[in-house]
């Protein structure tokens, strides 16, 4: 473990300064592309009007005859396309796949002052992020980069979330990190084909009715309820970024075509902690934008209650409702949130009515 005065320090001769605060501008969706699809490309200005996030991924979905293509895109993305306001990341290779160092070197030596994060897939524990960590420093100072390129990690394997809290706190770069339940299903030997969301046979049962001899009766149906699978990991993953000061996302949700079903898997991360999600079609940026900026009503009423309760402190009814230190709080992180992602976008702003 490095010295806590060591932390904040350069881990390389001439690398910029470590960040102390992790930047959180609107952050709904990251928006997955495949750069070396010249098509995907040339709609990028686009779907950069419309989401917070977008990321050239290199890895996962990127076909092995691709994967140099995909880099090189991504380069020309970052020296040619105007993204506006919107951030740049990429998802690379991972670390024990031999893509992974061109990866780094060609993209902070090319694009390392554009790129904003870097997502770093199948981390297994704080040693990968060490590894990243210093590799990045240097190259960050080979290329002369002014600002620290942060680390984003996939929480995708049964040893990450078992070390998901030494992964936050693992370097001052780490930005935060994405759920991603299709590896971390397989590497669980969970027994599901599905990308996110639930299961049909993940579920709980009603007792049974019982007969006047004391016996089921089992014409009598029963009621069940699907269950998420995936709650205990993404509950463990938000503790572990908010404790470090680093941002938690839902990832990947497979069923382009269920959009109710994305919703649903969206909106239930979002009520967990978890800031956006992935999306890895067009129509998927529109479910993250409508579910990860606080609902209306939410926000209306969080105004309410801060106004009439400036010094946060002491017992009141509101609405019928008890509202004291605490609520003033709760009501504190949805205003907060409401007045980030109203700097953005005026529609939002007029509807929160700040
Ligand atoms: C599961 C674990 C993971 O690692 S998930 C992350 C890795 N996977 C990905 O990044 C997949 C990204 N998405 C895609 O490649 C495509 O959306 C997939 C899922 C293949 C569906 O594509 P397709 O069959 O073309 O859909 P479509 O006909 O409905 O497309 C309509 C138009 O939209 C475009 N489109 C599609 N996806 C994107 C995208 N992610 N970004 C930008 N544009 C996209 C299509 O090219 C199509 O355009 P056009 O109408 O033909 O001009
Ligand atoms: O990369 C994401 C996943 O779910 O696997
Ligand atoms: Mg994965």
């Amino acid at each position: 473990m490095r010295s806590p005065r060591d932390f904040l320090k350069p881990l390389c001769v001439g690398a910029p300064d470590p960040i102390t605060e992790v930047p959180f501008p609107p952050s709904r969706m990251i928006h997955f592309f495949d750069a070396s699809n010249e098509k995907m490309r040339a709609k990028l200005p686009d779907i950069a009007a419309k989401a917070d996030i977008v990321l050239g991924n290199l890895e996962d979905a990127v076909p092995v005859d691709r994967k140099v293509a995909a880099r090189e895109g991504l380069v020309t993305v970052g020296k040619e396309i105007d993204l506006g306001g919107t951030q740049l990341w990429t998802r690379i290779n991972a670390l024990d796949s031999p893509w992974c160092i061109d990866d780094l070197t060609t993209l902070v030596g090319e694009i390392g002052d554009k790129l904003d994060v870097i997502m770093v897939p199948k981390v297994e524990g704080p040693w990968d992020i060490h590894y990243i960590d210093r590799l990045l420093a240097q190259l960050e100072a080979k290329a002369g980069v002014k600002k620290p390129i942060l680390v984003h990690a996939i929480l995708e394997t049964a040893q990450g979330v078992a070390h998901v809290d030494e992964i936050a706190a693992a370097s001052p770069r780490m930005q935060g990190m994405s759920f991603g339940p299709a590896d971390l299903a397989a590497s669980r030997r969970m027994k599901t084909t599905r990308v996110g969301g639930g299961h049909p046979g993940y579920l709980s049962m009603s007792d049974p009715t019982l007969d006047a001899d004391g016996q089921i009766d089992a014409s009598v149906a029963r009621v069940t309820a699907q269950q998420d699978p995936w709650h205990y990991s993404i509950a463990r993953m938000v503790d572990a970024c908010t404790t470090n000061g680093c941002l938690p996302f839902y990832g990947p949700f497979g069923d382009i075509k269920d959009v109710a079903a994305c919703e649903a898997q969206f909106r239930a991360a979002f009520l967990l902690g978890c800031v956006g999600a992935w999306s890895l079609h067009p129509v998927q940026i529109d479910i993250a934008k409508k579910v990860f900026s606080p609902p209306v009503d939410e926000v209306l009423f969080a105004k309410k209650v801060l106004e009439a309760i400036p010094d946060g402190k002491g017992v009141h009814m509101i609405d019928g409702k008890m509202q004291d230190d605490a609520t003033w709080k709760q009501c504190k992180v949805m205003v907060d949130l409401a007045t980030m992602l109203s700097e953005k976008d005026p529609e939002l702003k007029a509807a929160y009515g700040f």
